[in-house]
């Protein structure tokens, strides 16, 4: 097939840092001369793509470290491109208000939310489903595009923030919060943004027996143009679930951990919480949730469990530093599990809560095993980018729903592994290609940040911005991507045989490509203040 000339530049749409490496790619049938002025037409720098990979060329720029605006031209073609030690601090900063936008129960005012503020949502208490018992559950984030509050994607988004916060607190030092939907004392600003979801997940654990309940939702998801005020249906409470306790634990545990110095109150709340989840753990079966009769929102559902109790066991194993949860931890962590940073795939969470645990409580032989399986783990990540044209850790297989959940978790797993001494040569360079290809170095030319880049995300599957007056969508949600399984009707309508990289569309019914989640942006924010704080040295 005759390799297609690219119409576009395709680079990073939000920017470069100073002193990072610095790639845009194109179409083409041979190696092309780049050269990238000024605006005032003065040549700052001219090099040559080289192929990597099928008609995609390579141009590297990376050694114009001069900060400034800059014209990119590859034979006709040009596009803007900004070079700034903080070139991420703006889209860091809207993607973690992006939680602030999603709290429920809450009125978000204008002076905080601009023309995106609304009255408080779902006020009223929840039912436990099948009892006449009223359970009060304000607060946190909406998950997604819906309006309901789901424990096990919760988990992993507090996680991920605790995790930012404790790798790179320079970075995100920056970011401001909406300082007036939040309590005192301020905090730095994501254990500022995380208390709201960790008060909330507090109330979801049964005072009587320390199991947690699924999610609390209404019956069904309300139509598109829902404003969150207007979703007035009853809230239910689905049953306890082993994946919602479990996965409750080890945020409560990590949370107990990384609040002692901030807010002690709150720190020994979640100490007992995760104890008394453990214990509830402790005498019942491995049982996957499924949706009850009559519940129709999301399932989260999840077949391999050993996972989730590997995390809490290595979660409480740091909190207590007492070996004896080691003896627990240390068989699990021997299974073929999937070591990953996913929703239902959480085994990378426990790795990394073992090997951050007082080493006087665990193995010596058993951290170095898993050092050594960690850094196999990130080989074939790094293999993977190495064949890829856009050089990220991503197969064809991998774009999935939320497959830039998947690239995003990927990358954040080599720069966790740094933080524990399991270096990785490709670490920050698959850090930098997974933020290229999120901010518009993809074969769309999508930036899938709203609000951000020459082309945004405009028309999210996201109900407060569908609902609402106005034009721009909430700024600062990563779209869920490219998804070649065809999961949604405009999808198999738009987007049958197309490769799987391009299988996206920026359609507000598209869900399975274009909704918004909170465990998608926790992972950008991991990822982006990881780059900014390497960046920033
Ligand atoms: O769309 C984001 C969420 C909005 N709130 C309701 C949730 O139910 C929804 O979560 C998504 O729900 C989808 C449908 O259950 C999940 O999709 C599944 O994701 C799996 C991979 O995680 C795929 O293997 C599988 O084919 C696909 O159906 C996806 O991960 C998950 O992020
Ligand atoms: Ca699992
Ligand atoms: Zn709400």
């Amino acid at each position: 097939m005759p390799s297609r000339v690219s119409k576009s530049i395709f680079c990073n749409q939000v920017g470069y840092l100073t002193s990072g490496d610095k790639r845009f790619w194109i179409q083409a049938r041979e190696a092309q001369p780049f050269a990238l002025h000024t605006p005032d037409g003065q040549a700052v720098f001219a090099g040559l793509t080289k192929p990597v990979g099928g008609d995609w060329y390579v141009g590297d720029f990376t050694a114009l470290r001069v900060p400034g605006t800059y014209v990119l031209t590859v034979g006709s073609l040009e596009a803007r491109v900004v070079v700034h030690r903080r070139a991420y601090g703006d889209v860091l900063e809207a993607m973690l208000r992006f939680f602030d936008y999603q709290l429920c129960g809450v009125a978000l005012p204008e002076e905080d939310a601009g023309p995106w503020a609304h009255a408080p949502c779902h006020t009223s208490d929840a039912k436990v489903l099948g009892t006449e018992r009223a359970v009060a559950c304000p607060g946190g984030w909406h998950d997604a595009g819906d309006y309901g509050k789901y424990t096990v994607p919760a988990a992993k988004a507090v996680a991920d923030l605790l995790l930012a916060h404790e790798y790179f607190p320079a970075a995100l030092a920056h970011v401001r919060p909406m300082r007036s939907v939040h309590r005192e004392p301020h905090l730095p600003p994501a254990l500022e943004v995380a208390r709201e979801e960790i008060a909330w997940l507090l109330t979801m654990q049964d005072p009587a027996t320390g199991g947690v309940y699924h999610k609390v939702s209404t019956p069904s998801f309300p139509p598109l143009d829902t404003r969150p005020e207007d979703d007035t249906a009853p809230l239910i409470m689905s049953p306890i679930s082993y994946a919602a306790t479990a996965t409750f634990c080890a945020a409560m545990a990590h949370a107990a951990l990384v609040y002692r110095a901030h807010d002690p109150a709150l720190a020994s709340c979640c100490t007992d919480a995760a104890q008394r989840a453990y214990a509830w753990l402790s005498e019942h079966e491995m049982r996957p949730f499924r949706n009850p009769d009559g519940i129709f929102t999301g399932e989260y559902g999840d077949r391999e469990l050993r996972d989730e109790l590997l995390w809490a066991s290595s979660a409480m194993l740091r909190m207590t530093g007492d070996s004896a949860w080691a003896r627990v931890c240390e068989p699990l962590l021997d299974l073929d599990l999937a070591w990953e940073l996913g929703w239902a795939d959480v085994a990378l969470y426990g790795v990394m809560e073992y090997l951050r645990a007082p080493s006087a409580a665990v193995s010596g032989d058993v951290r170095s095993k898993v050092k050594s399986r960690l850094l196999r783990e990130l080989d074939a990540l790094a293999a993977m980018a190495e064949s890829h044209p856009f050089g990220i850790p991503m197969r064809d297989e991998d774009f999935i729903w939320g497959s830039n959940m998947v690239l995003l978790n990927r990358a954040m797993a080599f720069l966790l592994a740094e933080g524990v001494g399991v270096l990785h040569p490709a670490a920050h360079t698959v850090a930098q290609r997974a933020a290229d290809y999120l901010f518009g170095a993809n074969p769309l030319g999508q930036c899938y940040v709203t609000g951000f880049g020459q082309q945004p995300v405009r028309q999210p599957h996201h109900r407060p911005s569908v609902a609402d007056d106005v034009d721009d969508p909430v700024p600062g949600m990563v779209a869920g991507g490219p998804n070649r399984n065809l999961q949604d009707e405009i999808a198999r309508a738009k987007l049958a045989g197309r490769p799987a990289m391009t299988a996206y569309m920026d359609h507000q019914d598209s869900y399975s490509t274009n909704e918004v989640a909170i465990y998608w942006n926790s992972p950008a924010v991991f990822v982006v203040a990881g780059l900014l704080e390497a960046g920033g040295r």
